[in-house]
């Protein structure tokens, strides 16, 4: 079995919890709560911001050139697309400047926060491809299983349509193609990774109920 099966398969429990969680359970049928998604949207904003710099790190430390521009270009589309997504959603949840740039933090956006500065600062390809492949892959994951019609609202049919596209679907695949060549190396230190990736993001979730 190859290391991103062999990871996903050691923690398929906490995997599917997240990826079958209520909230987008919810998120996909339009039927989730205005302050749950705000919750989630303000605290997310504050993971992209270190996301951003883990791909940098990543674009860093890659191995070769042809690495260095496919995760460049994803970098590129997330900081505009999904930028103004935040911005739009913001505008329209009428959430002010101030919760914007600098809200209270939950323990776990800390978390993620602390891992992603982790595997960043080991200036190490694989481990950052270790976290990046579980923040990329369960999101697609979860978005591939919505059927149907999008829910009509645009803060939710957009965050579903940017996580399930041939692009996005493309890139997960090369993503895991990546830890699979250079991951066997450092396999101990992604596994660990990978491991507190998806605990966090299942209680990211779990945090907006909470
Ligand atoms: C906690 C948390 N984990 C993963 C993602 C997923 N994600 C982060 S940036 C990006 C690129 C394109 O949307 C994707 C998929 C998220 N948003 N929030």
């Amino acid at each position: 079995m190859s290391l991103t099966a062999t990871l996903r398969a050691a923690h398929a429990a906490e995997w599917e919890a997240a990826a079958a969680h209520r909230f987008v359970r919810e998120l996909c049928a339009g039927t989730v709560d205005a302050a749950v998604m705000r919750r989630y949207l303000v605290q997310d904003y504050q993971f992209l911001d270190r996301f951003v710099a883990l791909l940098g790190a990543a674009i860093a430390a890659a191995d070769g050139f042809a690495a260095r521009l496919r995760l460049s270009r994803f970098l590129a589309m997330i900081t505009s697309d999904e930028n103004t997504y935040f911005q739009r959603s913001f505008d329209t949840l009428g959430v002010p400047a101030a919760e914007r740039r600098n809200p209270a933090l939950s323990g776990t956006t800390i978390g993620l926060q602390a891992l992603m500065k982790e595997a960043a600062e080991s200036r190490s390809y694989p481990r950052c491809l270790a976290v990046l492949v579980v923040f990329e892959g369960l999101y697609l994951d979860w978005a591939q299983r919505h059927a149907g019609p999008l829910p009509p609202e645009f803060i939710h049919a957009e965050w579903i349509s940017l996580h399930n596209n041939p692009f996005f679907q493309d890139f997960v695949g090369w993503l895991r193609a990546e830890l699979d060549r250079t991951g066997p190396a450092e396999e101990a230190a992604c596994a660990a990774l990978f491991a507190r990736a998806v605990a966090l993001e299942r209680r990211f979730f779990d945090d907006l109920y909470a």
